[in-house]
């Protein structure tokens, strides 16, 4: 969500946790009540910071029926969805499904996807579509690999899966569009893209956005950070002007320390260490 205020963009951060293939339909419940109860216990206050979480597909109708149950401020989205509706497409989960069961945002082209699935940007572009056809907001995850990075090359590979995944959409469409900046060789390994890094990304990011589309969109597009993101470096990362949020994987499985990444504002750190 952006709001304008005196004539400037407001984005509101989000930060997201992406469980990945971890917790089972139980746990989802207990951490998902653990965090709602945390946040709540800090006064955080979900129209300053947006909170989301990922679950695997099993955990979600479990997700589901306790924030409503609860009137929970947690979003809810799936981690990955079919490019199609219905079908004999074996094993794949149906944006039409992920709608009904109450998800508002889905992961699309998460690195681990391309590199284990062997995810296209053609691909990822059907995905983006069928997100936008059952409207789930994507959350579009880019970022180079460890060679496109020492060879320098992480701007322009990176933006061309931005590029790519969004080909033949317009802006009208694209009004939710979250895109998640993920450089690849920090993801699970504890090694954090400097804060200047990230901003420089982003930065590029919501520029490509301005020439495809317009500078007015580009500013309401959120742009995330993800890789090694911890609740002692969340800080410095999200003081860049163009990092609107955090898409969190391994501490997003810690109650705690999520919670203390939630609430970014309230701390501030120096370090961008692991
Ligand atoms: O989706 C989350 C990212 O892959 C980051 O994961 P990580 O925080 O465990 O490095």
């Amino acid at each position: 969500m952006t709001t304008q205020k005196n004539g400037v963009f407001v984005r509101r951060p989000l930060i997201a946790g992406n469980w990945k293939m971890n917790i089972d339909h139980m746990e989802a419940i207990a951490l998902v009540q653990k965090l709602a109860w945390t946040l709540n216990d800090a006064g955080h206050d979900y129209d300053r910071v947006q909170v989301s979480v990922f679950p695997p597909f099993t955990d979600l109708r479990g997700v589901q029926t306790l924030v409503t149950g609860d009137k929970l401020s947690i979003d809810y989205g799936a981690q990955d969805l079919s490019d199609q509706d219905s079908g004999a497409y074996t094993g794949d989960i149906s944006g039409a499904f992920l709608k009904k069961l109450g998800c508002t945002q889905v992961l699309i082209g998460h690195s681990e996807r391309r590199e284990v699935h062997g995810e296209t940007d053609e691909l990822l572009n059907a995905k983006l579509v069928a997100a936008l056809r059952h409207g789930l907001t994507p959350v579009l995850c880019v970022g180079e690999g460890l060679d496109v990075r020492e060879a320098g090359n992480h701007v322009a590979h990176t933006l061309a899966q931005l590029e790519g995944a969004l080909a033949g959409r317009s802006a009208e469409e694209l009004t939710e569009l979250v895109v998640a900046y993920e450089p690849v060789w920090a993801i699970g390994t504890g090694k954090v893209a400097g804060p200047e890094d990230a901003q420089e990304m982003s930065a590029a990011i919501r520029a490509k956005l301005a020439e495809l589309y317009s500078q007015e969109f580009a500013d309401t597009v959120r742009v995330l950070y993800g890789g090694s993101v911890k609740s002692k470096n969340v800080a410095s990362i999200l003081a860049g002007a163009d990092v609107d949020g955090a898409l969190v994987g391994g501490a997003s499985l810690d109650t705690d320390e999520f919670s203390k990444i939630i609430s970014f504002e309230k701390h501030t750190d120096t370090g961008v260490q692991g």
